[in-house]
């Protein structure tokens, strides 16, 4: 199987793999890092011989179920110089004089693309301590007076559009290569995959990039206070910065090593814990939006994360959301209810995770029917009401 952890594992880990007692409450022997999931199999088929797949395909699954987040490597898909190159280039933008970055503020255009102050977002009722530049998928027909319908505004610096474009490229292709993988994961047929395929191959797309400068140390805030992402995928490129981006995980038992010391606001459930998904070479952190919550019929939920950066240095992330088409009609795939009924289909890989499913499928009634548990939405609409409600997209908590 590709799982791997990384080099982050606390020795101490091991023994517990190993079923050696420890100590009752001593949260140092867990595991502390998310799980490592090579995409190669997909990537390069031909060189593995068709191989491997499956079992990256599960790895996927599982990381979706238990973590709602893992790292995805792709060091063989991306030249890593390239976000490097990235993120020079969001350094020189960000740091530009005030009013020249306010050149292409988000008020300049649609109220949704381009540039946003420090301050300007909101999270929870709280400013975050982060500036960002918005960009969208480009539409037909641009018309600025109508939210998410207008041009994306570009910083006027040599290179930045082109190699930007370049990566949203490379982005989008990455996008379609994982929804692939994740839905043999979770036992979609080749027509539902089509089905799928024809909802996310023209994706919405949004991407972000966000300097944050260090918070105040007397500051009780966030750099990104904590949220979930609505959409489908997240795929995100994150400087060398560490201990800034943080993950929440619920069920604490199957995982990691509590993180001493962090700030205690923003307890969301008592028995889980905010660990740090530090950058991992060659790899990009990966993340499931509500969509796939709904795709899913709640088996893979969207999961809590925020930012607070102490350090001392300027940091650069690059999210990149791959979301459904605008006009995608987005409801539970009958490959989840499967799996959560428990029902075996044709797909022989679905009786390894059947168990699994049952054990996280509280929804399934006595005659063991599941609920349905979402309607369908349109993402495009979904998308809209996000943006109209004040225009802060991350504050649906
Ligand atoms: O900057 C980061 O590491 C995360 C940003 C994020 O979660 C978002 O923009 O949705
Ligand atoms: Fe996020």
């Amino acid at each position: 199987m590709t799982l791997l952890f990384n080099a982050a594992w606390n020795s101490k880990a091991l023994p517990t793999m190993w079923h050696i007692p420890r100590p009752a409450n001593d949260d140092s022997y867990r595991l502390s890092a998310l799980p490592i999931i090579s995409l190669e199999p997909y990537l390069h088929p031909k060189q593995h011989n068709g191989k491997g797949r499956i079992s990256t395909s599960a790895a996927l699954h599982a990381a979706c179920l238990d973590y709602g987040f893992f790292y995805l490597d792709v060091s063989t898909f991306i030249d890593f110089d390239e976000p490097g190159e990235l993120t020079r280039l969001a350094r020189e933008f960000f740091a530009l004089p005030q009013e020249v970055k306010d050149k292409i503020a988000l008020s300049k255009q649609d109220g949704t693309r381009g540039y946003q102050r420090i301050g300007e977002n909101i999270t929870n009722g709280k400013s975050d301590n982060h500036e960002a530049i918005d960009f969208y998928r480009p539409v037909e027909q641009p018309d600025r007076s109508k939210p998410l319908w207008g041009e994306n505004q570009w910083p006027d610096i040599p290179g930045f559009r082109e190699r930007y474009e370049k990566w949203i490229e490379k982005m989008k292709e990455l996008g379609m290569i994982v929804m692939e993988a994740m839905s043999v994961g979770l036992g979609v047929t080749t027509e539902e995959w089509e089905d799928l395929k024809s909802k996310v191959d023209d994706s919405f797309w949004v991407m972000r990039i966000i300097g944050y400068p260090p918070l105040p140390s007397e500051d009780g805030g966030f750099s990104c206070g904590a949220h979930k992402d609505y959409g489908c995928l997240t795929f995100l490129y994150q400087d060398d910065t560490k201990d800034a981006l943080q993950v929440y995980l619920s069920r604490p038992g199957t995982v990691v090593r509590t993180n001493i010391g962090l700030p205690a606001e923003e307890i969301v459930e008592e028995g889980g814990v905010w660990i740090s998904a530090d950058p991992v070479e060659g790899c990009l952190v990966v993340n499931v939006g509500e969509m796939w919550e709904r795709w899913t019929n709640g088996l893979y939920t969207s999961t809590l994360h925020r930012v607070v950066h102490r350090g001392t240095n300027y940091r650069v992330s690059i999210p990149f959301f791959f979301e459904p088409n605008f006009t995608a009609l987005v409801q539970p795939l009958p490959a989840a209810i499967r799996m959560q009924e428990g029902i075996a289909c044709s797909n022989p890989f679905l009786h390894h995770l059947k168990r699994q499913a049952h054990s996280d499928s509280e929804n399934v009634c006595e005659d063991g029917k599941v609920k349905v548990k979402y309607e369908p939405v349109r993402y495009g609409e979904f998308l809209l009401k996000k943006v109209e409600g004040n225009f802060v997209r991350y504050d649906e908590l």
